[in-house]
């Protein structure tokens, strides 16, 4: 029997520390889990709190790295804290899953020690989750610090040879259904070994942190003055109006960016608005139409290029408040132009009225993973299917607003075939009075575009989205 005397003391209680990086990063996933958030409209919003309360820029800093990275690599974490938890996952906590995935990608993906991964992220879960529940993800950091991630990948993901998909989803952490979506529009004909390097390297960039990319819309600014004010930055690689800035530069400071001269814009955006522009056309070319406008961004490129030539632009919009944005995105520019919030599929304009007209469809947004990092998981393959109907619509309704010898643009960001060649195919056959444009000669000195005339663009093989673009004529 032990005496009194003999026993330990308890351990004066210990609050637990409070680490603003890491509680923002949980919070961010906890809003894109529970609310499906968008994380980087969240994670701003969280952050500027956090600073008002006192969090420096490194904290910042950290904490967007914790949501992105945690995000992009939840597919392979997911398979790993599996490996190293006795019942399926789907029985553990959402907040648990998230604070040991948090966890995880410090110890696999980060520079943090494993010490400080470990005990930062148990603090943060006797924060967020409690003392008890502490223990347990303490429990499973320790299983997960004993190897590295190359060790875990080999351990948790199932033999290219045996099944390559869903390999390949483990090891680069993309569902299985969206590996297999990205592998076709690449083009399974390659032989194998240059098949599955292709799809890799394409899968391995969605995963990079993608570079900030301005505009300098022609006529209100140049890019070599906007390479003048940012030491840093560097040229475009396709688009002449295009500036590429080092990683996690924030453009917000520019004055030209707040004057509305300069956007934020993706060179594969840029790229389309170009190439349509540059589409050959004759007789008039005086009206172009931009059908699916919101937010703006390719408007106020397609505006700027418009005024040059004298042409003017209507930009319309199905939803009022993207409308707004699409009006503020074009205040400023040279030429005419008139922004209307109207259904595309129910034009507010006479039938053969326009010289050039994009519509840039809503999509998937497949091509655009590495900037929604959350997109991937959030997505449903029956969502390709959903947009069909409407993307075919919106397609038609363009072609008919375009006059005869006009020139229409279909683009989306995504590069699923369902939402772009197989659409273009139906309205090509559904309407014999169209004809393929070749777009490649009009991207110059793009390479890697394909066998034409539509032309896909890559992350890893141009550093731009992925984005499509059909360029046709109205013939009779
Ligand atoms: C891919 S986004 C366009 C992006 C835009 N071109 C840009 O560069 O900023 C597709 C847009 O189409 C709009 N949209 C959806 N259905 C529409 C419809 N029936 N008519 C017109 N616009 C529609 C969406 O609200 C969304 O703003």
């Amino acid at each position: 029997m032990t005496t009194p005397s003999a026993k330990r003391p308890p351990r004066p209680h210990r609050r637990p520390k409070k680490d603003p990086a890491r509680i923002v990063a949980f919070r961010a996933l906890r809003a894109v889990d529970e609310r499906d958030a968008y994380a980087n409209l969240i994670l701003p919003s969280l952050l500027r709190e956090a600073e008002k309360n006192g969090m420096d820029r490194r904290d910042a800093a950290l904490a967007t790295e914790l949501v992105y990275g945690t995000l992009r690599l939840q597919g392979t974490y997911d398979a790993i804290i599996a490996a190293c938890i006795d019942r399926p996952l789907r029985e553990v906590d959402p907040p648990v899953l998230d604070v040991l995935s948090l966890g995880a990608h410090q110890l696999l993906t980060t520079r943090i020690p494993s010490h400080a991964a470990v005990s930062a992220t148990v603090e943060l879960a006797r924060v967020v989750l409690g003392d008890g529940r502490a223990k347990f993800v303490n429990a499973v950091l320790r299983r997960i610090s004993a190897q590295d991630l190359d060790a875990w990948v080999q351990q948790v993901a199932p033999p290219y040879e045996k099944d390559a998909e869903d390999h390949l989803a483990v090891v680069h952490s993309h569902p299985r259904w969206v590996v297999s979506a990205l592998w076709d529009s690449l083009g399974r004909w390659q032989p194998d070994a240059a098949g599955r390097s292709a799809v890799e390297e394409l899968l391995q960039a969605d995963n990079a942190r993608p570079e900030v990319t301005l505009v300098a819309r022609p006529g209100r600014a140049t890019a070599a003055e906007l390479r003048e004010a940012l030491p840093e930055s560097e040229p475009g690689r396709w688009s002449p109006y295009a500036v590429r800035l080092a990683e996690g530069g924030d453009p917000g400071g520019l004055d030209a960016v707040r004057e509305n001269r300069v956007g934020v814009q993706d060179e594969g955006s840029q790229l389309v608005a170009l190439a349509l522009a540059a589409a050959p056309l004759e007789g008039p070319d005086r009206l172009w139409l931009d059908g699916c406008a919101g937010p703006g961004g390719k408007a106020a490129l397609l505006g700027a290029l418009a005024a040059e030539r004298g042409a003017a632009l209507v930009a319309s919009e199905k939803q009022p408040h993207r409308a707004r944005l699409v009006a503020r995105a074009l205040d400023g520019n040279p030429g005419p132009y008139t922004v209307i919030a109207a259904d595309g599929t129910r034009p507010a304009w006479r039938p053969g009225s326009f010289d050039r007209t994009l519509v840039d469809v809503p999509c998937s947004g497949l091509g655009a993973l590495r900037r929604r990092p959350e997109a991937r998981w959030r997505r449903r393959p029956e969502d390709i299917a959903a947009f069909g109907p409407l993307q075919r619509d919106l397609l038609r309704t363009a072609v008919k607003a375009t006059r005869v010898g006009g020139v229409v643009g279909y683009a989306t960001c995504s590069p699923h075939l369902a939402e772009t060649r197989a659409v273009v195919d139906d309205m090509m056959r559904e309407m014999p009075d169209l004809e393929f444009i070749d777009a490649r000669p009009l991207l110059p000195g793009v390479p890697a575009l394909g066998e034409g005339p539509d032309v896909q663009l890559w992350p890893h093989l141009h550093g731009t989205d992925a984005m499509y673009l059909a360029l046709l004529r109205r013939t009779a």
